[in-house]
């Protein structure tokens, strides 16, 4: 990072006040009637209402849009096990997103505990306050077991967006660049380096979306994920693939996705030299990608090839879906966020890339001109369609599957 980019990133968080989020009243508190409705005597009535009907809490308090955005700070975005105060500024930043692309109200938590069952207690026993649970940056393996437990525990959404909404995301922009590149997902050899929250997630969700298993090499600090490995967990184990090769190198020659959700610079000019005609590569790592657009285009100039970062083309990031995706889940105060939700995010993110831009958009995005195209995969987070296309589309397939607790609104979202 520039030293001049660095200070002014500082700056920001520093001024005018410390922190990017706060908090606001949504009713008057003036005078001694206000205070008397607020707070006592006349607060006293949504409580016994509550207490005699807990979803009467939707009614009367901040629950219905209200999210938590709760971390260990553990994986904190591709910086590491930097603890929970360090990971601060990213809780606060997907909070900021919330409010920003879909007018939730999002408070960070960060969690200092022992272990992952001391986690799920905090969690589960904090649930009530909230719409949903949004869990970030929360390393494998630990991950899965805590978003599981949760969503048993829990009776609002539970959802992992470094695993849900980066695969989410992933899966669209990569449906979208295949097809520019004249490719079929279910053709094509991939290699994802990385065998964490997100690239078990994102995997499995290019799985459904129609990816061969046995097209598939995944890859950790140690290698490619096969067999004979004594040294690999059970959620890498679903990914062993057995054909004999065994490094990067091996991988990548030839190779027709590259998927990075692992660290920094971890790929070379060689290596997207030597992958297939029209490759993409999504090196998704933040805030630095496993590589630079910049050098992977000086070997090639058929690759799309997107970044986790807003000042490339072609942001492959999570804040795509979550603002979003949660939108809908509240709307319908759906139970989870299923399968079906998913794939209907899915569809409606990838659609949106194929339509003309707003003026609006390329004016915040700083384009003068965006096309579906090698430079133009997925809208950009500020694209106002993202919130009532997605959201729409989540909430209809909450009700389709059963999660909705209530009906879709008239006219929602139209
Ligand atoms: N653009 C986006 O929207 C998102 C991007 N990400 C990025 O993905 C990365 C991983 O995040 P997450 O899955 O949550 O973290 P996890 O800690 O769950 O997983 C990290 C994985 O990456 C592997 N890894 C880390 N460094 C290297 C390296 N230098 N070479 C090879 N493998 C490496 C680890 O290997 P091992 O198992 O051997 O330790 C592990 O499998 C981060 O950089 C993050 O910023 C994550 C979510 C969203
Ligand atoms: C974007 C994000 O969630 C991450 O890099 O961890
Ligand atoms: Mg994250």
């Amino acid at each position: 990072m520039s030293a001049d980019l660095r200070q002014a990133a500082l700056d920001y968080h520093a001024q005018p006040v410390p922190g990017k989020i706060a908090i606001a009243l949504t009713k008057p508190a003036e005078t001694a009637d206000d205070l008397s409705l607020a707070y006592s005597p006349g607060v006293a009535e949504p409580v016994r209402e509550i207490a005699a009907n807990p979803a009467d809490a939707y009614l009367y308090t901040s629950k219905a849009n209200l999210v938590a955005v709760i971390t260990n700070g553990t994986a904190i975005l591709g910086l590491g096990n930097l603890g929970p105060l360090a990971s601060k500024p990213v809780m606060e930043g997907k909070a900021l997103l919330f409010k920003r692309f879909a007018g939730i109200d999002a408070i960070d938590i960060e969690v200092t505990h022992t272990d992952s069952a001391d986690f799920i207690r905090t969690v589960a026993n904090i649930a009530d306050t909230f719409g949903g649970i949004n869990l970030e940056d929360i390393k494998a393996p630990e991950c899965f077991e805590i978003e599981k437990a949760l969503i048993e525990l829990c009776d609002i959404p539970v959802f992992h967006d470094d695993q849900h909404g980066t695969a989410i995301v992933t899966a669209a922009g990569m449906l979208n660049a295949l097809e520019i590149q004249g490719k079929n997902l279910s053709d094509v050899r991939i290699v994802c380096m990385g065998a964490g929250a997100a690239a078990v997630a994102c995997m499995d969700l290019l799985i459904v979306c129609g990816a061969k298993p046995e097209n598939i090499y995944m890859l950790d600090r140690k290698g490619v994920i096969h067999s004979a490995r004594t040294d690999i967990n059970e959620h890498k184990r679903r990914f062993v693939n057995d054909s004999g090769l065994k490094t990067l190198e091996q991988v990548m020659d030839g190779a027709d996705v590259f998927v990075g959700v692992s660290g920094p610079n971890v790929i070379t000019a060689e290596h997207v030299k030597s992958m297939a005609p029209k490759p993409v590569i999504f090196a998704c790592s933040n805030p630095d990608p496993e590589i630079r657009p910049e050098l992977a285009k000086t070997v090639r100039d058929d690759l799309i090839i997107g970044t986790g970062r807003s000042d490339y083309p072609n942001q492959v990031n999570n804040v795509i879906c979550f603002p979003f995706i949660f939108r809908g889940a509240l709307d319908v105060r759906a139970s989870r966020i299923n399968s079906a939700m998913k794939r209907a995010a899915v569809e409606a993110i990838r659609s949106i890339a194929k339509e003309p831009v707003p003026a609006e958009v390329l004016l915040a995005a700083g384009e003068t001109e965006l096309t579906f195209g090698v430079n133009y995969v997925l809208p950009k987070p500020m694209d106002p369609r993202l919130l009532p296309r997605v959201a729409r589309a989540v909430a209809i397939a909450a009700e389709d599957s059963g999660v909705a607790r209530i009906p879709l609104p008239d006219n929602y979202m139209l």
